[in-house]
């Protein structure tokens, strides 16, 4: 589904991804793990074509999409749905409004087959009474569940999450791991899921891959990562806390 080849990106004379292999198989969660500035949301934006790569080349969907257009580009995001970090939604539109743009713009559905899925995809993220908020008026975790809401809403095949549930509390942050969870059981999701926390990388994750320095060090399910013999790896997972 999504198939990295040799990729390699530097920001002038920065590599920042080295030398990257990787695939992400349809329906499969991939969870993205290392240290800040380690390169894992940049990995993201290769794979939406917000980055190109320096070299190699990026498949979505048996498409080499590193030398489209932009015009080619947006048919292929049209498949994608992505939840940034800081939520980037219109602030000048309501929660509603949204949660349905990308369905207004791109299809076909009326305006009362859109307020049907708008609605569903808010009691999805538990925010039903908000629907005619401003986004300046929720609060940090509620904008995430509106971005994770607005990402669904067109069912997309592929969606990259990046730190989703940083900066939610941990009863939030949980809802999110399910709805993460959800969307891979109920709808066939193929997710990539940058995220600091490993509680949540083990819960949502088939398969973790740990970048470091740009490299990846470490792929496999929960239980390779666990036993890694990568002295970089369990300083990782254990949060700095391995006694030496
Ligand atoms: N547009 C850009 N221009 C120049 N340098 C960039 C750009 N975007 C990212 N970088 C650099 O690339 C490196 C990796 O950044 P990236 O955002 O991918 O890291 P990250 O692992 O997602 O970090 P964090 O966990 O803090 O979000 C950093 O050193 C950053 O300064």
């Amino acid at each position: 589904m999504i198939d990295l080849i040799n990729v390699n990106k530097s920001y002038n004379e920065f590599a920042v991804l080295k030398n990257i292999n990787l695939s992400v198989k349809k329906g499969e969660t991939l969870a993205i793990i290392g240290a800040s500035g380690s390169g894992k949301s940049t990995l993201l934006k290769l794979m939406i074509g917000l980055q190109r790569p320096t070299s190699g080349e990026i498949w979505i969907k048996q498409q080499e999409i590193s030398k489209l257009d932009e015009m080619q580009l947006d048919k292929i995001r049209l498949t994608m749905g992505m939840v940034f970090q800081y939520s980037a939604l219109f602030d000048s539109m309501t929660v509603a409004e949204n949660i349905g743009f990308g369905l207004t713009e791109h299809s076909d559905l009326s305006t009362a087959e859109i307020d049907k899925i708008v609605d569903e995809k808010l009691a999805l993220v538990g925010l039903e009474k908000f629907k005619e908020y401003m986004p300046n008026e929720l609060s940090g975790g509620m904008k995430k569940r509106v971005s994770l809401a607005r990402a669904i809403a067109f069912e997309p095949e592929i969606i990259l999450y990046d730190e989703p549930s940083s900066g939610l509390d941990p009863i939030m942050a949980g809802k999110i791991d399910k709805l993460i969870k959800y969307t891979q059981q109920q709808m066939g999701v193929t997710s990539v899921v940058v995220t600091h926390d490993m509680d949540s990388a083990y819960y949502i994750a088939d398969r973790i891959a740990m970048i470091y320095n740009g490299e990846i060090i470490a792929l496999g399910n929960a239980q390779i990562i666990k036993n890694s013999d990568d002295e970089r790896v369990q300083e990782f997972i254990s949060g700095g806390r391995i006694i030496r």
